[in-house]
């Protein structure tokens, strides 16, 4: 089964928050996404609330639940407990956890799971008691061992950084590499029992080729690429786009 395709409106929201201004609608964005078939919406609500706004999530829960009530909602971010109660309180279909600083520009790495270990096992178990399912990010650096100790925490899944594959835009024999690296660690959370989503720097040039060296890949959440071809293309067109680009026949 094709990758499905979480549509990330944090780029929506950064442009929203140039002005003082309700657009463009993050809410309304999200909506013509799922229209055109998205099967679900990723936020990353930052601690200083610089594109996704705290007050978007209730929003965004409503317009899933009301309209779309087959499609996901995905938020990431640190565990903070301020992060923790937002998920609490908004109940997405699954959380995926992200050790970023406040002060970090973008995601740039996973877990370290022999640090945090412990800590992840905690929280994945806390929000799992609350009915949401537990993504954890990790490096794609084909660290099996690593993948072992993601288990570990009780996580449903792992999101594979892909920050490095998409930067090889203009390098496609690095990009070839490090996606064997990518698939290795794929298949050894696959081994585990994980499921295995991606995200990060996704492009409908780089999609095909990972998503045919990972075919369990369950889902890829893309916000900044597909930010980028919707002013090209449209929303919906672009949705179409990425759609085809993870393997599904339309
Ligand atoms: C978790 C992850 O990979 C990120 O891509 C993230 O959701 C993007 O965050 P920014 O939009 O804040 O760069
Ligand atoms: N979870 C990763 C994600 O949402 C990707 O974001 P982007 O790098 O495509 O902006």
């Amino acid at each position: 089964m094709p990758a499905k395709l979480s549509v990330n409106l944090n780029a929506i929201a950064m442009l929203r928050n140039r002005r003082d201004l309700p657009w463009p609608s993050v809410a309304g964005i999200g909506r013509i996404a799922l229209q055109a078939g998205a099967y679900g919406l990723t936020v990353h609500p930052r601690p200083d609330q610089r594109h996704i706004r705290f007050s978007d999530l209730p929003v965004l829960r409503a317009l899933i639940d009301d309209e779309f009530p087959s499609a996901e909602f995905n938020i990431e971010g640190y565990p903070s407990e301020d992060f923790l109660l937002l998920c609490e309180e908004t109940q997405p279909e699954q959380v995926t956890l992200v050790p970023d600083d406040p002060l970090q520009a973008t995601s740039d790495h996973g877990w370290d799971f022999r640090v945090h270990g412990a800590m992840l096992h905690t929280v994945v178990s806390r929000l799992k008691k609350g009915g949401m399912r537990v993504s954890l990010f990790a490096d794609g650096d084909g660290d099996v061992e690593a993948v072992k100790l993601a288990k570990q925490t009780g996580a449903d899944r792992i999101e594979l950084y892909t920050g490095p594959y998409g930067g090889c835009f203009d390098d496609p024999a690095k990009g070839e590499k490090l996606l064997e690296l990518l698939g290795k660690t794929a298949d050894a959370a696959i081994a585990e029992g994980l499921g295995v989503n991606a995200g990060h720097d996704l492009t409908v040039a780089n999609l095909p080729a990972l998503a045919r060296r990972i075919p369990q890949l369950a889902e890829v959440s893309i916000g900044h690429g597909l930010t980028a071809d919707a002013l090209e293309y449209g929303m919906a067109e672009t949705v179409r786009r990425f759609r085809r680009a993870c393997g599904e026949a339309i």
